[in-house]
């Protein structure tokens, strides 16, 4: 175990620390907010750098402001000179000047999981972010130094230009092609519910029953938060995306159906955890 940046799966060491960087969600089911809450179910320590502020709640995005980079660059070093990370997840990335600033930065991680979960459109539709400048710095300073990408379908689609695919196979193949170690696509069956994982060697299809509850408003950041909390615990991947996607099926199953007119947030703390 280091000191530094030591993985503490070891129950008697220190306690993993994971950093999310992203926006806060007012509504509190997404973004910063529900990343926090899915680290402290993981067991994990988690610290937050915002990039930006959306105005926002289960029927979508009213409002959104990015912070100015100098204020995340602090952030980042406040975070990273005291507390460190055993793992990064990246949300929204707004402009190329602030994915430039994160490659600047993270590019001095040793050996610390960085999962990327390109948020572009949120459950209910809303845009945050992902103009084309921006895909092209994820494209090519994110997506080089990412142990894992997260995209949706259409993520994965606008990440790849491969506008036309329909096979997660394919998809995941290229974001790996394009320097991240693996790919994870979420949601990738239609009709069944379920990712698609390329470990940059294998392909595993990851499924399960598909949820009605109308409650995913934050299904994306909870499962990309959870996977990085179970990979800084020390979790082989193919395992940590089978129980990143079951506990955050479950957190759909069980969500919290009493919040909102809209599209309801996950409930991370309901039911018993798979792990
Ligand atoms: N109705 C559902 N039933 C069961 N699991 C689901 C359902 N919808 C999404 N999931 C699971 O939730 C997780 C998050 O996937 P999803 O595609 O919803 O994220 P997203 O919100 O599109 O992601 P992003 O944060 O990249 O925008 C995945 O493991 C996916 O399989
Ligand atoms: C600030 C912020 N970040 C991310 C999301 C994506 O949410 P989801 O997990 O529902 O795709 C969101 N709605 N708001």
């Amino acid at each position: 175990m280091d000191g530094g940046t030591g993985v503490s799966g070891n129950p008697a060491g220190p306690r993993a620390r994971c950093l999310t960087i992203g926006s806060s969600d007012s509504g509190g089911g997404a973004g910063i907010q529900g990343d926090l809450k899915a680290f402290a179910r993981a067991g994990v320590y988690g610290a937050s750098v915002i990039v930006g502020v959306t105005a926002q709640n289960t029927l979508g995005v009213t409002a959104t402001t990015s912070i100015g980079t100098g204020m995340v660059g602090h952030q980042l070093k406040a975070v990273l000179d005291d507390i460190g990370t055993d793992g990064v997840k990246i949300g929204t990335t707004w402009s190329a000047e602030l994915i430039w600033l994160l490659v600047d930065r993270l590019v001095w991680l040793d050996e610390v999981p960085v999962v990327l979960d390109p948020v572009m459109v949120s459950a209910a539709g809303s845009a945050l972010g992902g103009d084309e400048e921006a895909v092209t710095a994820v494209r090519e300073g994110l997506l080089p130094l990412t142990w894992v990408a997260t995209p949706n379908m259409t993520e994965a689609r606008r990440l790849t230009r491969l506008e036309e695919e329909k096979d997660p196979a394919k998809l995941a193949e290229a974001i790996v092609e394009l320097g991240a170690r693996a790919a994870l696509i979420t949601d990738a069956f239609p009709g069944g519910a379920g990712d698609w994982l390329f470990d940059g060697e294998r392909h595993h299809e990851i499924t399960g029953p598909r949820r009605a509850s109308g409650c995913d408003h934050g299904a994306g950041c909870a499962h990309s938060a959870l996977l990085t909390a179970f990979l800084a615990r020390g979790m082989p991947l193919t395992r940590a995306a089978r129980t990143a996607h079951a506990t955050v099926s479950l957190a759909i199953e069980h969500g919290a159906a009493d919040i909102g007119n809209g599209r309801h947030p996950v409930e991370l703390t309901a039911g018993s955890l798979p792990w």
